[in-house]
């Protein structure tokens, strides 16, 4: 396998607040990495630090072997680094397929320019082939306000998965949606990784989609990565359980579903 991104003492302060702290992670393509931790424990911070949302304070990143620290999100999505939010990033009043379209001209542009008609055939086409990917291909015409939680998650990753990315960092692709809904969801969006062959990092909260989608777990408290390591391993340590899974339960979970 060869690495696809790494980070060295990768660091974020607000002002006394250390949001994150010596982050040094290695992710080979390839990689479907669950990212854990409490409220609060540095999961975002890191995320948009990667995604060029944030700068850090200190610290060096790497994708595909070159440094990438400085740039912005959209230079990062067109080397094929893309990202999805915890609150879907939606034109709510919009059909579907604009809302695909707009983000394709976006992507393509350098300027973005409001006034050239922005469904052309080819952005339609590969709109088209993601919503069937994603099998949200029955909302095409529909205003995203008529989408349920599920189906806007997967719009939101849809977006993300536009223009041939390589690796995908997701923020807590099922929060928000149901428990029946979250294992369709996650499959789905497995489905459309392993065919384009992605590398993916995502914040998640519920244990049990961790245990079934991941192989690897990097655990955050406190802005630190406290372990890093096999599913199974890093979810029976002593510390992760004290610090990470009880504290979800407690604050994220309380019916069980967040
Ligand atoms: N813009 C900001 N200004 C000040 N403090 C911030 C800012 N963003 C994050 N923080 C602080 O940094 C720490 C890490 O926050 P972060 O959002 O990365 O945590 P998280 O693990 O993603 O939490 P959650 O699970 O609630 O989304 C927290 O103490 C938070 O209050």
């Amino acid at each position: 396998m060869t690495e696809i991104l790494k980070t060295e003492g990768l660091s974020r302060y607000f002002g006394a607040v250390t949001a994150a702290e010596d982050i040094s992670v290695t992710i080979m393509a390839g990689e479907i990495v669950g990212v854990i931790g409490a409220n609060g424990a540095g999961k975002t911070t890191f995320i948009n630090m990667v995604t060029g949302y944030l700068p850090p304070s200190k610290g060096s990143i790497s994708f595909g072997g070159n440094p990438i620290k400085g740039l912005g999100p959209r230079k990062l999505m067109r080397k094929g680094l893309t990202r999805s939010f915890q609150i879907p990033q939606l034109f709510l009043e919009l059909p579907v397929i604009d809302n695909l379209a707009i983000a394709l001209a976006a992507a393509e542009q350098k300027q973005f320019q409001m006034l050239r008609p922005v469904r052309t055939p080819e952005r339609l086409g590969s709109a088209e082939e993601i919503l069937e990917q994603m099998r949200i291909s029955q909302y095409r015409d529909e205003m995203v306000t008529a989408m349920p939680q599920g189906a806007r998650k997967l719009l939101d990753i849809a977006l993300a998965m536009l223009g041939s990315p390589r690796m995908l960092l997701l923020d807590e692709p099922t929060s928000g949606v149901s428990l029946e809904e979250k294992y369709t969801l996650m499959d789905t969006v497995m489905e459309a990784v392993h065919a384009r062959g992605l590398t993916v990092l995502f914040v998640e909260h519920d244990m049990e989609i961790v245990r079934r989608y991941v192989t690897r777990v990097l655990a955050f408290a406190n802005g630190v990565v406290i372990k890093d390591g096999p599913v199974e391993e890093v979810l029976a340590d002593t510390k992760v359980q004290e610090l990470v899974t009880g504290k979800y339960h407690e604050h994220k979970n309380p019916g069980g579903d967040a």
